[in-house]
C-alpha cells in the first residue's frame, strides 16, 4: 500500500473496497499451520468457556513469532483471532485476569503495531473482518452470512456482528461517491454535488433500515448480561484499574478501551464529509478522534483526508442554490435519524436490561454498568453527539 497516495483519489490503496467500504473483503478463514493453533482456540472460545477451560487451553499455546505471516489478510485474521483470545482469557469469568500471559501478549502487541491497532480486540476485527458467506456464489444477506469467531451468549454475537456488518455495507454505497464530491467542490459543480449528496443521504437512509435487523437477531439480556461483559476494555474500568499487563511487552499495565463503534470508520466519515465537528466540551470530540486510533491506519489516514479537505459545509453555506442546501440537511437529517434510532435501541438494549437487574438486586448498577463499551457515560454521549448532528443543518432560505 502506498501511503504518499491521495487517498481520496485512490481508496483502494488504503484497503477500501468501493463496493464494501471498510469491510475487509472475502477474509480469510484460514491462517498457516503454524498458525492455525489461533484460530482452533478461538472458534472454540464458547465451548471452551461453558466448560472453564479457556484459559487453561490459552496457556498451552506455543509463543509463535509474527514475522511468517504473510499479506495483510492474514494479518487482519491473526489480529481477529488473538483478539477474540485476549477477550476470552481477560473475561472468561467475574474474576478477571489481570496478566495476559506472554503466549498470547507478546505476537498480539507485535501484530498490532505492525496494523496500526491496539492490541485488543475493536470493530475492525469482530465486524469488518469477522463474516464468510455460506455459499460463497449467494450474497451478503444475513441468512447466507455467519461470523468467523463468536462468543458466549448463543446466536447473540452473530446477530450484533453481522448486523453491525450489514449497517456498514449499506453506508458504504456513499463511498463511491466521495471522490465525486470532492471534484465538484473543487469544480464548483453545484449540479454534480447535488446528486452526490443525494445518493450519500439515500445510503445513510438504508444503513437505518438494515439497523432494524439488529431486533430480529440480538436478544437483550444476552446482549447486556452475556455479550456486552467481552466486548468491554480496560480504560477507566473498575475490574481493572491500572489496566492489563501485556506479559513479555512490559511490567506496566497499559489501558485500552472497548470494542465501540464510534471505531466504525464509515459513521465518522459522514461526519468529516459534511464538516460535523462534535463539541470538545464534554469530551465527545477527544473520545471519536482517540477512536480513530483504535481503526486500521490506512483507514485512519483516509479519514484525517476526508476531514482536512472536506469543504462541503463551506461551499454549500456559501452557495445561493436552495435544491443544493436541501440536498446537503438532507445527509444531515438522515445522520439525525439514524442517532436517534440509536437512542431507542441502546435504551432497549442497556437502559432497560440495566434498571431490571438493580429492581432484581435491589440495589442501583455501579457506574460502570451504565457506561458504553468503550467506557463512555453513553446516554449523555449520545445524545451529545445527536444534538450536534442536528446543528450542523444550514438556513434552507
Ligand atoms: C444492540 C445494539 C447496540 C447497542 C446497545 C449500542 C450501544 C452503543 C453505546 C452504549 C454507545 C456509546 C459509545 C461507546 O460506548 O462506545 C454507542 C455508540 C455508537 N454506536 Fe452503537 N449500539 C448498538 C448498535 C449499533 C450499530 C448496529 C451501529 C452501526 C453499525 C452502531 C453505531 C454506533 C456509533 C457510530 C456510535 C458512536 C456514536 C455516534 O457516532 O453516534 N451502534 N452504541
Ligand atoms: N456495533 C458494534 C459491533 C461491535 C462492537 Cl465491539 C461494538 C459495536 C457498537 C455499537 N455501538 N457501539 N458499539
Amino acid at each position: 500500500m502506498a501511503l504518499l497516495e491521495n487517498p481520496l483519489e485512490h481508496p483502494e490503496k488504503f484497503h477500501i473496497s468501493k463496493d464494501l467500504g471498510f469491510i475487509l473483503e472475502d477474509p480469510l478463514e484460514e491462517l498457516p499451520d503454524r498458525y492455525q493453533v489461533w484460530v482452533k482456540l478461538a472458534k472454540n472460545l464458547p465451548t471452551l468457556v461453558e466448560e472453564g477451560q479457556f484459559r487453561e487451553e490459552a496457556e498451552q499455546l506455543p509463543e509463535l513469532s509474527i514475522d511468517e505471516l504473510q499479506g495483510y489478510k492474514e494479518q487482519r485474521l491473526a489480529h481477529l483471532a488473538l483478539s477474540v483470545i485476549t477477550m476470552g482469557y481477560v473475561w472468561q469469568d467475574r474474576n478477571v485476569k489481570e496478566v495476559l500471559p506472554r503466549n498470547i501478549a507478546v505476537p498480539f502487541w507485535n501484530l498490532s503495531e505492525k496494523l496500526g491497532l491496539p492490541p485488543i480486540m475493536v470493530y475492525a476485527d469482530c465486524v469488518l473482518a469477522n463474516w464468510k458467506k455460506k455459499d460463497p456464489l449467494g450474497s451478503m444477506t444475513y441468512d447466507n452470512m455467519d461470523t468467523l469467531f463468536a462468543f458466549p451468549g448463543g446466536d447473540c454475537s452473530k446477530g450484533f456482528f453481522l448486523v453491525s456488518l450489514l449497517v456498514e455495507k449499506a453506508a458504504a454505497s456513499a463511498m463511491k461517491v466521495i471522490p465525486d464530491i470532492f471534484e465538484a467542490v473543487k469544480k464548483k459543480n453545484s449540479e454534480s454535488l447535488k446528486e452526490s449528496l443525494q445518493s450519500v443521504a439515500s445510503s445513510v437512509y438504508e444503513a437505518y433500515k438494515t439497523f432494524q435487523l439488529v431486533h430480529e437477531h440480538v436478544n437483550p439480556n444476552d446482549f447486556f448480561n452475556i455479550l456486552r461483559v467481552y466486548l468491554a476494555g480496560w480504560k477507566n474500568c473498575s475490574l481493572l484499574p491500572k489496566g492489563l499487563i501485556y506479559e513479555g511487552v512490559s511490567e506496566i499495565p497499559k489501558e485500552f478501551a472497548g470494542g465501540s463503534a464510534a471505531q466504525s470508520s464509515i459513521m465518522q466519515c459522514f461526519d468529516a464529509l459534511l464538516g460535523i465537528q462534535h463539541t470538545t466540551e464534554n469530551g465527545n470530540a477527544k473520545y471519536l478522534e482517540e477512536m480513530r486510533n483504535y481503526m486500521p491506519s490506512p483507514h485512519k489516514i483516509f479519514l484525517e483526508a476526508v476531514a482536512s479537505h472536506s469543504s462541503v459545509r463551506d461551499f454549500v453555506s456559501s452557495s445561493d442554490d436552495i435544491q443544493l442546501k436541501k440536498a446537503y440537511n438532507e445527509c444531515v437529517k438522515a445522520l439525525v435519524h439514524i442517532r436517534n434510532y440509536h437512542l431507542q435501541v441502546v435504551n432497549k438494549y442497556i437502559i432497560s436490561p440495566s434498571s431490571k437487574q438493580d429492581s432484581e438486586k435491589g440495589q442501583k448498577s455501579s457506574d460502570d454498568e451504565v457506561k458504553g463499551t468503550g467506557g463512555t457515560n453513553l446516554l449523555i454521549f449520545l445524545r451529545s453527539v445527536r444534538d450536534t448532528t442536528k446543528r450542523a443543518l444550514l438556513e434552507e432560505s
